[in-house]
């Protein structure tokens, strides 16, 4: 039986005083038991993250990190053996919004993929098609695409290291979200093609998604049998909300 993850994505907001009150806000929670959870603040904020949080069962991560994990002369780069080091488990790769706004390439995710498996961080691998792609009836062969890459350079055993989010662009921070239905047929899709190569692995990998979930919509969105768990934008920056979501996911 899969774990589910609740990961909460807080981008570039926040500031030290909005984030101490969001971390009271998160340790006045209740979490649910037998549920991951990790939020990915700005990186600045990990060392104020990791303090306040020491006693929680959140997990921290990196919202990206460089593609390489040895040091090295690259400005404003933070590399996985860095972000291991400041206690991170986690750092999300390929986020769309790096893709789009930030140019990142498949091979660049391919990369970092590599470099944050060989700091002893989890991957959270993001894939998922824009609305023209959906519309054009390209969905799978997108979010294929997308697992390709990392699948033919570590198979599903090492996919199974880290977690997938399926974050459709067009329901990210938009307010539309994917009806679970939607969300279920690409996570069962995407299953699906990790059992044609490895079945026992593919039943353990997490797959959680993304794009505008919130305390309303995440029971209905976790009780699909291949959703397992939800990357959170928005949501994430208010801690009741957060909490609710977390125990939408401890009710599956
Ligand atoms: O990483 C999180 C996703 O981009 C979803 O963001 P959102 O919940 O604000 O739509």
């Amino acid at each position: 039986m899969r774990r589910l993850l609740v990961a909460g994505n807080w981008k570039m907001y926040g500031t030290r005083q909005s984030v101490e009150s969001l971390l009271a806000g998160l340790n006045q929670q209740e979490w649910p038991e037998h549920v991951d959870l990790m939020i990915a603040p700005p990186a600045l904020f990990i060392q104020q993250c990791r303090e306040a949080l020491e006693r929680s069962p959140i997990r921290l991560a990196g919202q990206s990190c460089a593609a390489q994990a040895e040091p090295g002369a690259l400005t404003g780069e933070i590399s996985p053996a860095q972000l291991r080091d400041a206690g991170c488990e986690y750092v999300l790769v390929g986020h769309s919004e790096r893709r789009t706004l930030f140019g990142e390439t498949d091979e660049q995710v391919r990369q970092k993929f590599a470099a944050a498996l060989a700091c002893g961080l989890r991957p959270v691998l993001c894939v998922g098609e824009t609305r023209k792609q959906r519309d054009a009836g390209e969905t799978a062969d997108i979010v294929g695409r997308q697992l390709q890459i990392v699948l033919d350079a570590f198979g599903v055993g090492g996919l199974a290291q880290g977690v997938v989010a399926y974050e459709p662009v067009w329901a990210i921070g938009t307010g539309l979200t994917a009806t679970p239905e939607q969300a279920q047929e690409v996570h069962g899709m995407i299953r699906a093609r990790l059992a044609m190569l490895d079945d026992e692995q593919a039943q353990c990998v997490q797959i959680v998604y993304g794009g505008s979930v919130k305390a309303d919509n995440a029971d209905a969105l976790f009780a699909m049998p291949d959703i397992d768990g939800g990357l959170v934008g928005g949501a994430s920056l208010n801690a009741d909300d957060f909490g609710a979501i977390a125990r939408a996911a401890g009710r599956v």
